[in-house]
């Protein structure tokens, strides 16, 4: 049986990239995705707006919904500061199993912790599981249809704090449209469109930056 992409892509960041450098990490699968194989990372248009609302938030404790081969953990990663982490929970063992080796190629393994499961049932798990008090940034990159009921769950649980910043991937392409009705009409989040492009194409997308007001 052949490759599967995710093992492909893993394959040219260990042809391309430098060990331990998160920069030349992020542009061999820009490079490899653009040029020889489309795959569903934020890219590099979405991830310069990723990189801007995450400076400006500088978070101590982040959640990324959806890792799939550890593109955006790496992105995120790279612009924490010493002592903050990132908690990043994937559904498909197959792409969990790559984002490990891609995290670590990028010698960050150290801030990013992945968790294998649904988001559905690993959030409640949050605080006793990871001791985490509460989120200071979200990037919702997972299944379009939960980024409302994870969303809801995320306030349920109480890990949402007034200024945590949820930062929403795809909400054009392929589409969320009940998470912008949701994040819109609510009086509990501030919310701003990023317009942009569905990665390595010309097609429209953005990212959707809401702060919960608590
Ligand atoms: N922890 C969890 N809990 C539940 N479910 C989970 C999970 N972890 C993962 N999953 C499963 C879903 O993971 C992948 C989700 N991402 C996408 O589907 C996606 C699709 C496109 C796309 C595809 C084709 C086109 F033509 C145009 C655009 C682009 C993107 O940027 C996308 O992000
Ligand atoms: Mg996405």
């Amino acid at each position: 049986t052949g490759s599967s992409r995710p093992q492909r892509m893993l394959k040219a960041v260990q042809k391309n990239a430098t060990k331990g450098d998160p920069k030349s990490v992020i542009s061999a699968i820009d490079s490899y995705c653009r040029h020889k194989e489309w795959a569903m990372n934020v890219g590099d248009d979405k991830g310069l707006i990723l990189d801007s609302v995450l400076t400006e938030v500088n978070p101590s404790t982040a959640l990324e919904l959806g890792t799939y081969c550890g593109y955006s953990s790496v992105r995120i990663a790279r612009l924490l500061s010493p002592d903050s982490k990132l908690i990043t929970i994937e559904f498909n063992p197959a792409f969990a199993i790559i984002a490990r080796q891609i995290i670590a190629y990028a010698g960050l393994q150290d801030k990013v912790t992945l968790v294998e499961g649904a988001s559905g049932d690993l959030i409640p798990k949050m605080k006793e599981q990871f001791g985490i008090k509460s989120f200071d940034f979200v990037f919702l990159d997972h299944w379009k249809d939960r980024y409302v009921p994870d969303t809801k769950l995320l306030e349920d649980c109480g890990l949402l704090k007034k200024g945590t910043v949820l930062l929403a991937d795809n909400v054009i392409c392929p589409g969320a449209p009940e998470y912008l009705q949701y994040v819109r009409n609510n009086p509990r989040y501030e919310s701003r469109y990023y317009p942009s492009n569905l990665e390595y194409t010309k097609v429209e997308d953005g990212l959707e930056k809401s702060v919960f007001l608590g």
